[in-house]
């Protein structure tokens, strides 16, 4: 992330892929405050064995994509919104990459998204990871279910059908 204000956002990331049992690592590297020292993170984040970055950043959001542009890892973006702009600043400037480096780009402050999305990708030769993943999605089909019973429920006490 570009800054440790950005991890009550990123921690999201973090506490998702802890729930799938993958391991990670956080760090702050800033493109417009450590250059260099960003640079070189990204250029060594392949031979370290890291698999998938996620780069969460603020405002003008130069990391996402100056990471990306260093290394063959898939990055993942997430926009995270500041006190100005909602985080719109911060979408549009990962988001719109140039072709040929792409940033996969979540939701304004969707780190959870992104954690998802980073164990998607390590599933594809993970088959245990894989199969946590079915059961998380058939998870939240039945959060789902249950939540239109207690709207159902409700809306039969009430007499009305609809809102
Ligand atoms: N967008 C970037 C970059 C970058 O893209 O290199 N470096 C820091 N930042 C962002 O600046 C915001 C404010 O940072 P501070 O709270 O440290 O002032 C953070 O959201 C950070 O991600």
């Amino acid at each position: 992330m570009g800054s440790d204000s950005d991890w009550p956002v990123m921690q999201a990331a973090s506490d998702v892929l802890d729930e799938f049992g993958v391991a990670w690592e956080a760090d702050v590297q800033s493109a417009h405050r450590m250059p260099q020292e960003m640079l070189d993170y990204g250029k060594q984040a392949h031979g370290r064995g890291l698999k998938v970055l996620i780069a969460g950043a603020g405002g003008a959001a130069a990391l996402p994509g100056m990471l990306a542009s260093v290394t063959p890892l898939p990055v993942i973006g997430v926009p995270v919104p500041l006190k100005y702009l909602d985080g719109l600043d911060s979408l549009m400037s990962i988001v719109q990459m140039p072709a040929g480096i792409p940033v996969a780009t979540v939701a304004i402050g969707n780190a959870r998204n992104a954690g998802i999305l980073a164990a998607r990708i390590l599933a594809t030769s993970d088959d245990a990871l894989q199969q946590r993943l079915v059961e998380f999605e058939a998870s939240l089909v039945e959060t789902a279910r249950s939540k239109g019973q207690v709207v159902r429920d409700a809306s039969r006490r009430t007499g009305r059908t609809g809102f």
